[in-house]
């Protein structure tokens, strides 16, 4: 006979602990009582709600529709907090501060696979835990806009050949709006060896742009399934890039650039990160369009920015250059500018590090705090790097002032946190 066990720990990943540890379960909550043998929820918690999304626990992309937004985000929480301490982290503040959203409709970028299905084209994502196709009719997490646009091109591509023919030549397609929703880029992925006479391009945009004039630009890029993407564009038709208002600070963004997808954080997230920050010189590492580059500029005397895919660097270059010579962009890693740095004996008050899921690495951490910056603010995609970049940090005698879990990607299990380091 089977026997019920008590759901009581949230992990990274989306999944939830039972109370001998013996059990983890997706789509469940902390405190539901489930049948061991079933896994069917036998109590469900006050937390519970109804998924937005008709693809929710079938698509690889969202963990948490089924529980209201305001448990989910004390969850992360709570499994942050769990996930430093359990990687030995000392410095953890009794406090870590919530900076929530609005739990739908946030994305300002979604990726698309296209495919055809029966014959007809289709957008999809991965079938949960697998890279199965599963073609989609909605995605509530973005912005209304985008996934309107993305119907509309496959309505064109019914009828257009050119369409058609771009479409199947791509693996997937990306739209990034700006903030105002009413401008869209618009980026095929596709195999390298693509053959460039698919379709007329400029025909295939020139009617989706009648249809949805917020399409700005487009263009067609070669990616490699093992490298990301080649470099090589295939196509461009219009502008090859968006402007992007965050508060008062306007930035370009290429076509294919890196940008922060949560729409409606963006400005909190930004004061939260350059806010009471202010002195001689400042380094802005992961630097991306110059997000806080920007702003930084109004509080220190020189900035240097730092950035290494060579896309989001060209960006960088023109806004550095534009906010007066004083400021400077660096296309290299991280870890070579900090070496360069050592060498030359520069040095920064104050540090801000926004790396990718890796983490800054540490052997950089190890640089950086020999360097010795009066305060360090780290920005974290991944709760495990940051988890091992701090006890680094910790090591070299710096200690945490303030961490914020930032919820930009609400639904989901993953989560941005923002530490503010001094030394100790
Ligand atoms: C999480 S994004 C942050 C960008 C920017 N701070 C923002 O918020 O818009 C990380 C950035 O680091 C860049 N990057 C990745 N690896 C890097 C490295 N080793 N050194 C420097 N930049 C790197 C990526 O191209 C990306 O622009």
């Amino acid at each position: 006979m089977s026997h019920t066990i008590t759901m009581t720990t949230p992990l990274y990943g989306g999944e939830v602990q039972s109370a001998d540890a013996a059990l983890r379960l997706p789509f469940v909550l902390r405190d539901e009582v489930v049948d061991a043998g079933t896994h069917r929820v036998i109590t469900a918690s006050a937390a519970r709600t109804t998924p937005q999304c008709q693809h929710f626990m079938r698509c690889g992309g969202c963990q948490y529709q089924m529980q209201r937004y305001d448990a989910q985000a004390e969850d992360k929480r709570s499994i942050l907090r769990g996930l430093l301490v359990d990687a030995g982290v000392k410095t953890v503040p009794a406090e870590i501060a919530i900076l929530a959203g609005e739990p739908y409709g946030y994305r300002n970028r979604i990726r698309l696979r296209v495919q055809r299905v029966d014959g007809e084209l289709r957008f999809g994502y991965n079938v949960r835990a697998t890279t199965q196709f599963l073609p989609i009719n909605e995605c509530p997490i973005a912005a209304p806009l985008l996934w309107q646009i993305a119907e509309t091109l496959l309505q064109i591509s019914e009828t257009n050949i050119d369409a058609a023919a771009w479409l199947d030549a791509a693996n997937e397609v990306e739209l990034f709006t700006n903030d105002a929703l009413d401008k869209v880029q618009m980026t095929l992925l596709c195999p390298p060896r693509t053959k460039q006479a698919q379709g007329s391009f400029a025909r295939m945009m020139n009617a989706v742009h009648e249809a949805a004039p917020a399409i700005i630009g487009a263009g067609a890029i070669a990616v490699d399934a093992k490298i990301g993407p080649t470099g090589k564009v295939f196509e461009a038709w219009g502008a090859d890039g968006l402007q992007y208002h965050v508060g008062e600070e306007t930035y370009w963004v290429s076509r294919g650039g890196f940008f922060q997808v949560n729409r409606f954080l963006l400005p909190q997230f930004v004061k939260l990160v350059t806010d009471g920050l202010s002195g001689n010189i400042a380094w802005d590492l992961f630097a991306g369009v110059g997000l806080f580059s920007r702003v930084l500029a109004k509080s220190f005397a020189q900035v240097t920015a730092v950035e290494a895919s060579p896309l989001a660097a060209q960006d960088l270059a023109a806004t550095m250059k534009k906010l007066g010579k004083q400021h400077r962009a660096v296309a290299a890693t991280t870890l070579d500018f900090l070496k360069r740095a050592k060498l030359e004996r520069e040095r920064a008050e104050v540090v801000v590090l926004d790396p990718p899921r890796a983490g800054v690495g540490e052997e950089a951490c190890t640089l950086l705090a020999a360097m010795k910056p009066r305060e360090i603010v780290y920005v974290s995609c991944d709760p495990t790097t940051l988890a091992r970049d701090w006890r680094v940090l910790e090591v070299h005698g710096y200690t945490a002032t303030s961490a914020h879990l930032v919820d930009l990607f609400p639904q989901t299990f993953h989560m941005e946190t923002v530490v503010r380091f001094t030394r100790a």
